[in-house]
């Protein structure tokens, strides 16, 4: 069989937040093999290994490969209105470069491209090759807000109907799929914008505003990162910075949820240690916690997917952060759906 090879254009004209926060949901909230119930068989479980990161001759050329398989998972059926569930399951593995000259190419290059290899769950054969740099932004995003509807909106009684104050720092593509997903999802009523070069985050600001004309929402470019979160409930950062861009005396009190989704050489350092110590941490995944976030001195309770199963609340008044890393299951299940929709 020759796979198919389906590009980037065919994958935007599926991908919608609902599939992809619902694709997303799915695989955090599937259990570790390892730990899965076999007498359970409504239970979704899912495997994947530690990614292995490949220098391409210095730190600032990555090749990461990352598997994963998602076992007995509810799908959302695209072509019938993403309104009905049917079980799945999905074995994919994302092929990820993060070469950051790109940017200064001309034209310039995303920083990270991605495929997706996405195999036929019977025989093992390569179903497709999908071109996986938009599911990468959006699949990262999703996560993020679903972290955002656990551990932050689940204390409020309107839930996700409450209207929230939020701050993009950073407006690259991953600034730019967060603020596009947060805005679509929850009721936002007011949005800060922070970028190292302005024109970005302006551009942002542009293009929120056309798709939000008939909204109440506001919308604010900012000249510093502490401007950006001073009223903020709810922050997403994703950047390449070395160093941490905001602390703790930024914040508008220790009720506030941090989804960090960047960072420079390791996969931490754009939000201040005093605010790992003052924070609850999640994380995606604890298998690649291990290995890329050995040196992060925070109190990592566990796997957003725990809070997700056990539908746990988190108290009332806390500093919650999602750190995310990126994992394989999530890819995997976002291919799935773009590749039964088409
Ligand atoms: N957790 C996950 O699943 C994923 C994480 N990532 C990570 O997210 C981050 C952003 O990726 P992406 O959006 O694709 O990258 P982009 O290149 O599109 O954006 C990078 C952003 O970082 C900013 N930046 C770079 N250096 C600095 C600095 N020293 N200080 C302040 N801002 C800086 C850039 O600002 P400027 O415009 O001024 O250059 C830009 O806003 C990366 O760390 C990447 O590894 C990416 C994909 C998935
Ligand atoms: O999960 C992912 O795809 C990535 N995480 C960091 C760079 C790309």
């Amino acid at each position: 069989m020759i796979p198919k090879y389906i590009d980037s254009v065919q994958v935007k004209e599926i991908l919608t937040w609902p599939l992809v926060n619902a694709a997303v949901e799915e695989a955090l909230k599937a259990i570790d093999y390892s730990e899965r119930d076999a007498a359970n068989s409504e239970q979704s479980y899912k495997q994947q290994p530690s990614r292995t990161i490949t220098t391409g001759g210095n730190a600032s050329k990555l090749l990461l490969t990352m598997p994963g398989y998602v076992g007995n998972y509810n799908a959302l059926n695209a072509k019938t209105n993403n309104d009905q569930l049917h079980c799945s399951s999905t074995l994919a593995c994302k092929v990820v470069t993060s070469f950051t000259n790109n940017q200064n190419l001309q034209p310039p290059l995303p920083n990270i491209l991605a495929n997706v290899l996405l195999f036929d769950i019977n025989t093992g054969e390569l179903q497709c090759i999908m071109e996986g740099t938009q599911i990468t932004a959006w699949r990262t995003a999703a996560a993020s807000i679903v972290a955002t509807k656990y551990l932050y909106m689940k204390r409020f009684p309107q839930q996700f109907q409450t209207p929230i104050k939020l701050a993009i720092i950073g407006c690259g593509v991953q600034g730019q799929s967060h603020a596009l997903g947060m805005c679509a999802t929850f009721n936002v009523s007011e949005i800060y914008l922070w970028n190292r070069t302005q024109s970005k985050a302006d551009d942002l600001a542009l293009k929120l505003q056309k798709l939000y004309l008939q909204n109440s929402m506001k919308i604010f470019v900012t000249k510093t990162p502490a401007e950006a979160v001073r009223e903020a409930a709810v922050i997403c950062i994703g950047t390449y910075s070395p160093n941490a861009l905001i602390n703790y005396d930024m914040l508008k009190s220790g009720d506030v949820h941090i989804n960090t989704v960047g960072a420079g050489a390791v996969h931490f350092g754009e939000v201040s240690q005093d605010i790992y110590d003052n924070a609850v941490v999640y994380v995606d995944s604890l298998i690649n916690a291990r290995t890329e976030l050995k040196d992060l001195k925070a109190n990592i309770i566990g796997e957003i997917g725990q809070v997700i199963r056990e539908d746990r609340r988190t108290e009332n008044k806390c500093l919650t952060i999602y750190q995310s890393l990126g994992m394989a299951a999530e890819d995997a299940t976002v291919a799935q759906a773009v590749y039964n929709a088409l």
